[in-house]
């Protein structure tokens, strides 16, 4: 037979094919009438695992693509019954909310909380998100968010991510668990120095101090060090600083150009980063969830069912919609047997209708979803 008579025949298929799942849509609306009105819920596992041992034993060698197809059909079918059914998700009620709380431009003053002191590379992204605002410095991550959650600041900046440390996993437990919203984002591109006392060599250094990232972000040329102490500290602002007011010709820090003139420390070696493109990202996030115009990046938290095929149910939406992922990272549950949360972001604004139905699609089928925020990256 010819290619074109063969798929003259796959076209009649499809047309019966389709005509048949129209009429199991309609059909599954039917049901979800009748479970609204008798107050049943919209899963039935039961039901789905006696049509798939029945379809799966009718299709002989074909059994697993019969499983997934019909696997599909019943997601598709609850997904149309939790429309008609569900009343409106949370993400439509918090992305309303966030819209109507944006106004016309994002502020221009208000006060920042900032991890560090003067000089860290969270600083630099405080005076890029927001240069007219005004800095209060606070000791950790969560000093950052207790502080805008006190009310006594209206925003915080934190760094989020890494290009080759990862991210920052201390941040994303905060925002996830404080309920925060992402109001902005910057990356910027780090460089670090190693500092020391004026005239103090590399051969006298015995202790060098920095931020855990930055000691990440620089392993390859600390494992080349002999008999160096790598010893952790707040900020790699605080880093300097320590060796600057300690006067000790045998310590270092891992810092930035800028420490070094701010603490009156000399560089004696310099882009000792693993990587040259060596970039992080700070968020800006406030308490308040609030959606301020030019967003263009959507963040999330969700968790699924530990099943066959959840995640790529989760990508096969956003692909229909021709979204771009920019992050996707699976990070365990603390104190949980092996559950994972995921993180996302997606280069998308809520303002397209077919992007928040989607959300609310995705809050539906999720165990777990949590809507970071729709910011812009500037
Ligand atoms: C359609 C129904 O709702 C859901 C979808 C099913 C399906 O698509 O066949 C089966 C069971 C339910 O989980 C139903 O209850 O019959």
């Amino acid at each position: 037979m010819e290619l074109s008579d063969i798929r003259a025949k796959i076209d009649t298929v499809d047309d019966q094919l389709l005509n048949l799942f129209l009429e199991r849509m309609r059909l599954s609306e039917e049901v979800a009438a009748y479970k609204n009105e008798h107050h049943l819920p919209i899963l039935n596992k039961q039901r789905e695992r006696e049509i798939l041992a029945k379809v799966t034993e009718q299709a002989g060698d074909k059994e697993r693509y019969a499983y997934h197809l019909f696997s599909t059909l019943f997601e598709l079918a609850r997904s149309r019954q939790a429309e008609l059914i569900n009343a409106p998700t949370q993400v439509a009620a918090q992305v309303r909310q966030s819209l109507a709380a944006g106004g016309e431009v994002f502020p221009q003053t208000g006060l920042v909380a900032c991890q560090g002191v003067e000089g860290a590379y969270s600083q630099v992204a405080c005076d890029r998100l927001l240069p007219r605002g005004k800095i209060v410095y606070v000791k950790s991550f969560e000093a950052v968010f207790s502080a805008v959650e006190s009310g006594l600041c209206k925003f915080g900046v934190v760094p989020i991510e890494n290009s080759s440390n990862g991210s920052v996993r201390a941040v994303y437990d905060l925002v996830q668990r404080k309920n925060f919203s992402i109001v902005r984002s910057t990356r910027l591109c780090i460089h670090h120095e190693l500092l020391v006392q004026p005239g103090v060599k590399l051969t006298d250094i015995t202790e060098i101090y920095s931020h855990e990232q930055a000691i990440g972000q620089c392993s390859k040329f600390l494992s080349e060090l002999n008999g160096v102490r790598v010893i952790p500290c707040a900020n790699t602002a605080v880093a300097a600083q320590m060796v600057a007011e300690s006067g000790s010709r045998h310590a270092a820090a891992i810092s930035s150009h800028a420490c070094a003139a701010l603490y009156g420390l000399e560089c004696i070696h310099d882009a000792i980063q693993d990587s040259d493109n060596n970039y992080t990202r700070f968020i800006c996030i406030s308490k308040e969830p609030v959606i301020y115009p030019g967003a263009n990046r959507i963040s999330l938290v969700i968790a699924f069912e530990n099943k066959p095929g959840a995640l790529y149910e989760i990508l096969s939406k956003l692909a229909a919609l021709d979204i771009n992922m920019t992050k996707l990272e699976s990070c365990p549950v603390v104190g949980s047997d092996f559950d994972f949360v995921f993180f996302l972001e997606l280069d998308a604004s809520v303002q397209d209708p077919s992007v928040l139905a989607m959300l609310e699609e995705m809050e539906r089928s999720c165990a777990k979803f949590q809507f970071l925020g729709n910011y812009a990256e500037v």
